[in-house]
């Protein structure tokens, strides 16, 4: 009998039953203290999923290593472009005025080659034909004057207020051999960024600067004022630009415009058009240097399929001399992979920031203290010998690699052997140099190009997020 009684109660039952004696007032406290234990219990739940969640979220963090001018930023890009597309195409129209100041900066090496030639500056000797350029040119270079002050102006749009570093960072430079064997030579300023979005909310301060200055031309409320002064002096660039002289006198002062960053004189009528609005090419053609580090936080898009919601920390940062040891260092911790670039097509260059330097020893130096450090021991190393595109016109130009390159010897000067010489050159140092072993991704690369650049994204993409995977399952 007991026991039939036993199963019939049901104990909790019991106890969780209201007393049977329950006045109105208990009885509405007792339901306030269940309501509110049944909330904390929902927000503990709650927690509890969004760990779970966050737990299984893929984080991969990438930093990009590599000289100055070696294509960190553009590769960056790249991955905005492919991942982010619609933030991308939304960012477009902010570079405008970056590729405003490359193409001002163009110009202007033109008109200083020219008067370097004739001795304006100290201490070359006039040089006869080029005075007579000059000369000739006298009225088409008064008529270019704007664009000279554009650039003042948009370096003061572009460069952060308050910056504290010099904005005399090195950049092109020029250097002109008079018939005496004296070299002169100066540096210009070129224009900086400190990280990805610092120069964008610097766009809308210029602009709320200068609308409250008035609106003459150079107190511009926006970029487009810049553009109708390009457009008005179109004309005149492309008759510069295509003058027979001017080009021979750059080819004896050893410019090579075509080749160098941020390159637009070919698209004149495209880029001087009044609604020109920037393509993707020539985002990733555009010219900014890096100052100091800049981390891009972004998830992938849903277009990217099976990556989407995968967190992706770039780390880009600047590599000009005077930053490598200072600012790279901090960011080796936690990095799932490191993509080095390494301009191959800068054999026959030296540093802008030390010019005693060859830029390809210097890769290949900073390339062996990566492959040698430590702290990056067990970190994907993914090199890219880059900018192969300009080292291919190069070669066919007839500058031969041997000559700065002595072991490269009776080689065929091509794009093929080149690459494949140095892809042997930089595999040796990973064997040699890694403090254990690790498999060794190489590619030939010109990140401004975005039909064969997507391919190679999405095989570091897949190099990174499988060693980020085969990380986790180790912890
Ligand atoms: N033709 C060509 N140009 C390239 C290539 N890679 C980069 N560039 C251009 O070279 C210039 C320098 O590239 P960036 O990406 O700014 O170089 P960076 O390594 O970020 O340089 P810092 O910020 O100074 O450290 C830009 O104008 C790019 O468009 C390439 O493969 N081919
Ligand atoms: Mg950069």
């Amino acid at each position: 009998m007991m026991s039939r009684h036993h199963q019939d109660v049901d104990p909790l039952d019991a106890v969780l039953r209201p007393p049977p004696d329950e006045t109105n007032e208990q009885r509405a406290l007792r339901i306030a203290s269940e309501e509110h234990a049944k909330a904390v219990s929902e927000e503990i739940d709650a927690a509890i999923r969004a760990e779970q969640q966050r737990r299984k979220k893929r984080v991969v963090k990438l930093l990009l290593l590599g000289q100055s001018e070696s294509g960190k930023s553009t590769t960056l890009r790249q991955f905005q472009r492919i991942y982010t597309p619609t933030a991308f195409r939304e960012e477009r129209v902010l570079w405008r005025a970056v590729i405003q100041l490359n193409i001002v900066r163009s110009i202007r090496t033109i008109l200083d080659a020219i008067y370097l030639a004739i001795g304006s500056y100290s201490p070359p000797a006039p040089h006869l034909l080029t005075q007579s350029i000059a000369q000739a040119q006298k009225p088409l270079i008064a008529r270019l004057q704007p664009i000279r002050e554009l650039e003042s102006f948009l370096i003061a749009k572009l460069v952060p207020p308050n910056e504290d570093e010099p904005t005399s960072l090195t950049g092109a430079e020029l250097s002109s051999s008079s018939g005496d064997g004296q070299t002169s030579s100066w540096r210009s300023q070129e224009v900086f960024v400190r990280g990805v979005t610092g120069w964008r909310s610097v766009l809308d301060n210029a602009r709320l600067n200068q609308q409250a200055h008035g609106s003459n031309v150079y107190s511009v409320e926006s970029v487009d004022e810049c553009q109708q002064v390009l457009y008005r002096c179109r004309a005149d660039i492309a008759a510069l630009w295509g003058d027979a002289k001017v080009r021979d006198v750059l080819k004896r002062k050893k410019v090579r415009l075509e080749e160098g960053p941020g390159f637009f004189l070919n698209d004149l009528r495209r880029v001087t058009s009044l609604k020109y609005s920037p393509s993707d090419d020539d985002v990733l053609k555009a010219r900014l240097k890096t100052v100091g580090v800049s981390e891009y936080k972004f998830e992938m898009e849903v277009a990217a399929g099976r990556d989407a919601g995968t967190e992706w920390r770039i780390i880009d940062v600047g590599g000009s001399r005077s930053q490598v040891s200072r600012a790279w260092v901090p960011f080796f911790e936690d990095v799932d992979a490191i993509v080095f670039l390494a301009p191959i097509s800068a054999f026959d260059q030296v540093l802008s920031e030390d010019r005693t330097v060859n830029r390809l020893e210097d890769s290949v130096l900073l390339w062996k203290a990566v492959c040698s450090n430590k702290l990056l021991a067990n970190v994907e190393l993914v090199l890219f010998l880059n900018k192969c595109d300009i080292l291919d016109t190069k070669l066919k130009s007839g500058i031969r690699l041997a000559k700065y390159v002595r072991t490269y010897g009776e080689r065929e000067n091509d794009l093929e052997s080149v690459t494949k010489y140095l892809k042997g050159k930089f595999s040796a140092i990973h064997r040699e140099y890694s403090p254990n072993p690790r498999k060794f991704y190489v590619f030939a690369t010109s990140v401004t190009d975005t039909t064969t650049t997507g391919g190679i994204i999405a095989s570091v993409r897949d190099i990174v997020v499988r060693r980020h995977l085969s990380q986790s399952k180790l912890l």
